[in-house]
Formats: C-alpha cells, sequence, structure tokens
C-alpha cells in the first residue's frame, strides 16, 4: 500500500529540530508523499540536501541521504544519479543554499537536464545562520545585517531556470499540503531535471513573508487557463512583478533526460578495471 510512512523512521532518535510552525514540515510532508505515491520506497530513494535549516532533510527522511557542503547538494545529486540511473535522487536546500552560494550549480543541473528532482525551500531569509537577508529577500527587507533592506532587487529563481533551460519549472506553498504533494510528485514523474520552488515559511526570522501572506496572495495556475506547454506564457507568468504563482509555470513535454541523452545507463559504481590503485580505494570508502 502505497504510504508516506515508510519514508519516516520511528525509531529514529533524530526528530527534527525544526521550529514549530516551520514550513519545512510541511515540505518534508509533502516530498514523502509524493515519492509513495510514485511508488518509491526508502531503499530506492536518495536524498542530497546542502546547509541550512531546510538541509537537516535529508537527516530526518528515511532513505539514503547526504547532508552535504553548503550549496553543493546539486552536483553531488547529479553524480548519484549518473552513477546508478535507478535511484530516485531528490535533492532539497534553502534559497541561500541554491540560489546564492550555490547559484552557479542551479544553473548548470538545470541545463544538463538529469532526470532528478530539486526541491528549495524559498524562506526569503539565512534561517539557520539567524536571519540575514538572502537572494529572495525583498528590496526593503530589514535584518540586523541590512538594517535598510539589501536594496538589490531580488533573484527570480523561476526566471534563472527557465533562461537555463529549464524543462520542468513549478512553484508550490508548504502549507497548501495536498496541492504541494501534487506538485513535487508531477516533478518526480518529469522526464528531466524537475523543479520546485516551494514557499515555506520561516515563522522565527520572517515575519513578512508568512503562512497569512501567500494565503492572501498566492494565485494558483490550474485556476487559471495558464498553458505550462507554451513557453511565452510561462515567460509572461515567472516575470509578472506582481505575481506569486502556485502551480506548474512551464514544462517541456518532448525533455529528455541527461542519461537517455547521452546513455548512461550502466552501473557506474563499478570500478573499472585498471583504475589507480589509491583512487580505487578512494571510491569505496565513499560507496
Ligand atoms: C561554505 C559555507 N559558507 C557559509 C556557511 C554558513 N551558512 C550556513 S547555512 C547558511 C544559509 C542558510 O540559508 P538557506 O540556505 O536559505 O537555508 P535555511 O536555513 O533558511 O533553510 C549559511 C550562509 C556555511 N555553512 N558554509
Ligand atoms: S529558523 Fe526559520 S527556517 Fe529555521 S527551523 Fe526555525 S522557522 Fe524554520
Amino acid at each position: 500500500m502505497s504510504s508516506e510512512t515508510r519514508f519516516i523512521d520511528f525509531k529514529s532518535d533524530k526528530q527534527p529540530t525544526w521550529c514549530p510552525g516551520c514550513g519545512d514540515f510541511g515540505t518534508m510532508n509533502g516530498m514523502m508523499k509524493a515519492l509513495a505515491n510514485t511508488g518509491n520506497d526508502p531503499d530506492n530513494t536518495f536524498v542530497v540536501a546542502g546547509i541550512g535549516c531546510s538541509g537537516k532533510i535529508g537527516t530526518y527522511m528515511h532513505s539514503y541521504a547526504l547532508h552535504g557542503v553548503h550549496g553543493r547538494a546539486l552536483p553531488v545529486g547529479t553524480g548519484v544519479k549518473m552513477a546508478n540511473p535507478d535511484l530516485e535522487v531528490m535533492v532539497a536546500g534553502g534559497d541561500g543554499d541554491g540560489y546564492s552560494i550555490g547559484a552557479g550549480h542551479f544553473v548548470h543541473a538545470v541545463r544538463r537536464n538529469v532526470d532528478m528532482t530539486y526541491v528549495v525551500m524559498d524562506n526569503r531569509i539565512y534561517g539557520l545562520t539567524k536571519g540575514q537577508a538572502s537572494p529572495t529577500s525583498r528590496e526593503d527587507f530589514e535584518t540586523a545585517t541590512t538594517p535598510e533592506g539589501p536594496k538589490q532587487p531580488p533573484v527570480n529563481p523561476l526566471a534563472l531556470a527557465l533562461s537555463a533551460g529549464g524543462t520542468f519549472i513549478a512553484q508550490s506553498f508548504a502549507s497548501d499540503s495536498q496541492r504541494h504533494a501534487e506538485l513535487v510528485q508531477e516533478a518526480i514523474e518529469h522526464d528531466g531535471f524537475g523543479f520546485v520552488n516551494v514557499f515555506s515559511p520561516c515563522v522565527t526570522f520572517n515575519d513578512t513573508d508568512t503562512y497569512d501572506y501567500f494565503r492572501d496572495n498566492l494565485t494558483d495556475l490550474a485556476e487559471t487557463d495558464h498553458d505550462p506547454t507554451d513557453f511565452d506564457e510561462a515567460k509572461d507568468r515567472i516575470m509578472d512583478p506582481d505575481g506569486e504563482y502556485q502551480g506548474i509555470l512551464y514544462q517541456d513535454e518532448d525533455s529528455v533526460p541527461y542519461h537517455e541523452a547521452h546513455g548512461v545507463t550502466e552501473d557506474m559504481t563499478e570500478i573499472p578495471d585498471g583504475a589507480p590503485e589509491d583512487a580505487t580505494d578512494l571510491v569505496r570508502e565513499f560507496y
């Protein structure tokens, strides 16, 4: 029977230490539901997470996981998927992790179109380091280190993804749990890089981008005549300065994932004959 509880380790002593009410709880529940609904099990799922409150997700989900280096989750996830294309690979992290220190990796992961899912818990702030402005913070968002706001327009992650050749670009809201899970499921089922930017409120350090703000301002694209396969329509929505959208912004239905386009089908964890001995030992340490 399909149940997200398979992704919860009830015996683990590693219970989430997120603040009560943090959006990351809802984000993670939706990911587990989507994994279960797509027929995945913990033993074929690999979660790679960055550093941040959001990055702790890898240690809370009952699957294979790696809690990596700040901003570097995507290249690790790419390597895991290339080494074993049969694994369901999910990469997760925060807006700081993905769009600041990891912005370069983000653009290249998008354009490679590796068949994995990238979930960004976008709370428009650095949570773990106690409330500094992030790349998605508003221009006038006051913090202790930016008392007059960052004074720069925020990064638009959806636009970055579209311009880098993204084949699946969606946005969800952690509190709209059913819809969020559906969108992550669509991302998993997409043939290629499924990107979901999730509004996942930080209840401790961000009193602007709150649950109430998103409840009042989000438009669900499923309730509009938006056609996600139309690139120009997607561009208009994504560049709309006043729009906060939930749903699939863009999907290329002809997307061919990297491993199919380039013939990466074998289990590459096999160490090739003739590999230098010290390199072989190094690889063995990691697998
Ligand atoms: C290389 C490196 N630089 C900086 C840090 C400090 N640091 C840890 S988490 C973080 C940002 C956290 O913000 P975000 O990625 O948005 O995640 P959140 O905590 O909000 O979920 C920073 C700057 C680090 N751990 N490593
Ligand atoms: S500081 Fe913010 S992002 Fe971090 S756990 Fe608390 S509410 Fe969540």
